[in-house]
């Protein structure tokens, strides 16, 4: 998707117009309620035309330390991953130093700009007293615009798609390519895997046709559940089984469960309600994020539960507590036996596997690292310099940081915090890091 960087000193309105662009497509499609913003970066749509808009948040605030050593990596690469700059002045009070040294380094990087003249109320006085001098700083016509009143958008967003048009870049929003998702039912024995994969398959009214496995039986489905393909893994001993039927051991062995967990995107991870979360459950759900797959817990039985309408809160508390190591996961109730939450899980496991294949730009990753860093304490002697997403399945970031043996768990612990909550929450998925020594 094409970037378009919002850049300039603080307080010329940069954040007001950040959220006044990307607001500008409720008024096209109808915004879902309860959607979480970004504060850092969105989506934004223009009349079928997408691009992703960044908010530098005060990474370029002084342009003279953005020329220093230390930044000039991260903001180089948030300038080389940008396909345009906004770059915001104040077109009411006119232009300082610190807008010029920025012109000038926003010139030499080469990216293409498009100078943006911000609380331009009074038009007139605009174009008398303050516009004349903008054309000093080498971008040529300002587009004068005032965020807070909403004057002047629509032509700065024309202006935007022109622009990116012109660098031949595609906006078409397009229906997403959707690969199979490969989902994993895992448990104890007896916690409801069976049930709960028939309560699926009927709630949904899904299609399934058994992919043939390597052995003999087929030993995955495939499944169309809103013409969105799913492929459930190993769900052989969950379709054949029947009443009749007598329990292999082999169908619980940790190989089998290992093997399935590592073919799937998602596992589901199924838990008895009735008997809280034990050692086993812990286990599974720990084999779960370390071989790094999106997760989905799910308290089953839910219906045998006494006093369950008022027992949400410490079951979620009990799910934090002993499977904190996967907290990231949504957590869902079901009677898989009379059908309760069961639709859920579709939506769950689509969240999950949207958050397992995002990858988020190092521009929206560094203006959090760099805001979070201003008030944070690190252990004495370790710099973390900058990050950036490597890759997907799972989510991998690594960061430069000067000395790699200062990096301990609680480290890991608050840049996991960071990215879930200044850059991307990542629900569902585990965050993978790595570290690099750099100078
Ligand atoms: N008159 C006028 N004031 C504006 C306009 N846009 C923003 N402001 C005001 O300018 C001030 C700064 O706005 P912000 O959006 O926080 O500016 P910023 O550039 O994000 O600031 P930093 O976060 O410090 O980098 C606020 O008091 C806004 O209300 C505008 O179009 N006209
Ligand atoms: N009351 C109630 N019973 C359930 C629920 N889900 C499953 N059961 C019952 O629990 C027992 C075990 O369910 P299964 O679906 O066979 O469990 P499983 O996890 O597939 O078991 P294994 O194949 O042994 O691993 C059966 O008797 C189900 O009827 C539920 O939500 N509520």
């Amino acid at each position: 998707m094409a970037t378009v960087l919002i850049v300039g000193k603080p307080n010329v309105g940069k954040s007001t117009l950040f959220n006044k662009l990307v607001r500008k497509r409720k008024a096209i499609v109808e915004d879902e309620e309860g959607v979480t913003r970004d504060p850092v970066q969105d989506t934004v749509e223009w009349y079928g035309k997408t691009f992703r808009l960044v908010d530098t948040c005060g990474v370029f605030d002084n342009p003279q330390d953005v020329i220093s050593k230390k930044m000039k990596e991260v903001t180089l690469n948030m300038i080389r991953e940008a396909d345009l700059v906004l770059f915001v002045v104040d077109g009411k009070n006119g232009i300082t130093k610190e807008d010029e040294s920025l012109a000038d380094f926003l010139r030499k990087s080469g990216v293409d700009v498009i100078l943006v003249a911000n609380k331009t109320e009074n038009q007139r006085r605009f174009e008398r007293e303050i516009k004349p001098e903008l054309y000093r700083l080498g971008f040529g016509d300002p587009i004068p615009v005032s965020a807070e009143h909403s004057i002047n958008l629509d032509t700065l967003m024309e202006k935007i798609i022109q622009k990116l048009e012109e660098k031949g870049l595609d906006l078409e929003t397009k229906p997403e390519i959707t690969e199979a998702i490969k989902i994993a039912i895992v448990g104890r024995p007896n916690v409801g895997k069976s049930t709960l994969f028939n309560a699926i398959l009927n709630k949904e009214r899904a299609l399934v046709s058994p992919i043939p496995g390597t052995t003999r039986d087929p030993v995955d489905d495939e499944v169309f559940i809103d013409g969105k393909k799913y492929i459930f893994v190993d769900t052989a001993g969950l379709r054949r089984k029947s009443r009749i039927e007598p329990k292999t051991v082999e169908r619980y062995s940790t190989y089998r469960v290992v093997e399935s967990i590592e073919r799937a995107d998602v596992a589901v991870i199924v838990l008895d309600a009735t008997q809280g979360i034990t050692r086993q459950d812990q286990r599974i759900a720990g084999l779960v994020e370390r071989k790094g797959k999106a997760s989905v817990v799910v308290f089953n039985k839910w219906d045998l539960v006494e006093h369950r309408e008022k027992r949400y809160d410490e079951f979620t508390k009990l799910f934090r507590e002993k499977l904190y190591f996967v907290d990231y996961s949504p957590l869902i109730f079901t009677s898989a036996d009379k059908g309760w939450g069961v639709e859920k899980i579709i939506d769950a496991i689509n969240l999950a596997y949207s958050s397992y294949t995002t990858k988020v730009p190092s521009s929206a990753l560094n203006s959090a690292l760099q805001k979070v860093l201003a008030f944070t304490n690190l252990p004495r002697g370790l710099k973390i310099f900058f990050g950036l997403q490597v890759d997907i399945k799972p989510p991998t970031f690594l960061f430069f940081v000067n000395n790699t043996e200062k990096i301990k768990e609680p480290q890991k612990v608050f840049l996991r915090r960071l990215i879930r909550e200044y850059v991307f929450p990542f629900e569902g998925s585990p965050i993978f890091l790595k570290f690099k020594k750099s100078r």
